[in-house]
């Protein structure tokens, strides 16, 4: 179901060529979905979206582990975003 819902968002026209980061969390607890585990779950959607720039990384919200890579991916992005993407004024 959740991949399904998943797939169903990122796959759509409107959000064509956006990058997707899937954040693996809470792996700081033992029975936690592993990221490979997320991962595989994950690769049958990317292979759907082409040469979309996608990445899972696995953090833990609580303790910090991972979470500025997060955020250093995003910004990356968001920066190449405003280059290539420029809004759209309506
Ligand atoms: N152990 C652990 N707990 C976390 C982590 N991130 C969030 N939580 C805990 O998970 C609970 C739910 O967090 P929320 O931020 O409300 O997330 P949510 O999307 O509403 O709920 P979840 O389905 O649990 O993710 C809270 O008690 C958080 O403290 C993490 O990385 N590790």
């Amino acid at each position: 179901m959740y991949s399904y819902v998943s797939e169903k968002i990122i796959t759509n026209e409107e959000v064509e060529g956006v990058p997707v980061l899937m954040l693996a969390n809470k792996q700081d607890l033992p029975n936690s979905l592993k990221v490979e585990e997320i991962k595989e779950i994950f690769n049958k959607i990317a292979m759907k979206l082409g040469a979309r720039d996608s990445r899972v990384l696995s953090i833990s919200a609580l303790e910090g582990d991972g979470v500025r890579e997060a955020v250093e991916w995003l910004f990356v992005r968001i920066l190449r975003n405003k280059q290539n993407r420029p809004p759209i004024l309506k």
